[in-house]
């Protein structure tokens, strides 16, 4: 097929695109990448937890799908809000990347440890912010917006002592030598669908949909839809801090979710385990669990 993709003009969104084409390629597509700008592009001077516009990054990419000017766009998933135009659909994911966060260092310091007491860390992120505090209860939050490299290298012009970003992104943009510090699923947990990619088609394209069939991952795609479940089904508002990772492993599925009150009090983490197909059920009776503690410690 010849096939137009639709994608954010940054290195990392680029890159996310390419390796998407580069799949289709080997299969005998042929692809042509259109650079789209959109609004969270644009404004780049207020924290995305304040903007309060949900899909910020990929309303412009929807209507040009819409509109037939692009067959298909390539997302970041973790971008996605869990409601979308009807005429869209989201294809079976093909392989995540890695979904923990890491931590970028000041290159004055060699470990989280190390950072004075008060150190500023670089994030706007409700969810990075309330367990960071659980680790260190000294450090300081300000937000940091822009692209992946222009983030880091605010960690040396902001005077921060770190940052936090994906993984994910460190590892596509062959930065990786910037970490400092990978953080566990227990110290961090990621945000839902963190690593994965979204290819947006149109409902009625079933010749591409069946396509991208063919490059899915089965178990990711699972994993990623018991997570945005759990996201809908939280629905706390775009200041709520939310994280969710689920894991299958044979015929089970285990999903984690943590949520935090909008003032940041109140935290609560949980677990529920189930069968793989019974997906929705698990994000269901997770999402119960993890309200009922919250409104009991109010
Ligand atoms: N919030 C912006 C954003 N959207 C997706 C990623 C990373 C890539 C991914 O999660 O797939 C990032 C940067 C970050 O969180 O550090």
């Amino acid at each position: 097929m010849k096939l137009v993709v639709g994608t954010r003009g940054s290195n990392l969104a680029l890159t996310q695109t390419k390796q998407i084409v580069n799949e289709l390629e080997k299969k005998g597509h042929t692809v042509e990448i259109k650079i789209i700008k959109t609004k969270g592009d644009k404004i780049l001077d207020k924290s995305l937890d304040k903007i309060g516009d949900k899909g910020l990054f990929v309303k412009e990419l929807e209507s040009e799908l819409l509109e037939g000017k692009i067959d298909f766009a390539v997302h970041s998933f973790k971008d996605m809000p869990t409601e979308m135009e009807e005429d869209l659909f989201i294809v079976p994911i093909p392989k995540r990347e890695e979904r923990k966060d890491v931590l970028v260092l000041n290159p004055k310091y060699s470990s989280l440890s190390e950072l004075p007491k008060g150190s500023i860390i670089g994030t706007g992120s409700t969810r990075r912010i309330i367990q960071l505090k659980s680790i260190r209860d000294d450090l300081n939050f300000f937000p940091v917006r822009g692209n992946i490299e222009t983030r880091i290298k605010k960690i040396e012009s902001e005077n921060f002592g770190g940052i936090v970003l994906a993984y994910a992104a460190l590892k596509r943009l062959n930065l990786t030598n910037k970490i400092s510090y990978i953080f566990s699923e227990e110290e961090i947990l990621p945000a839902p669908a963190q690593g994965a990619l979204a290819i947006q088609v149109r409902k009625s394209n079933k010749g591409l949909i069946r396509v991208f069939n063919e490059i899915s991952d089965e178990d990711d795609d699972i994993e990623v839809k018991c997570e945005r479940e759990f996201m809908r089904l939280m629905d706390g508002g775009c200041h709520s801090p939310i994280g969710a990772s689920a894991k299958t492993n044979e015929e089970e599925i285990e999903l984690t979710g943590i949520f935090g009150s909008e003032n940041l009090l109140k935290v609560v983490r949980k677990a529920q385990k189930g069968k793989k197909q019974n997906y929705k059920n698990i994000a269901l009776i997770l999402s119960k669990k993890i309200k009922e503690e919250l409104n009991n410690e109010k």
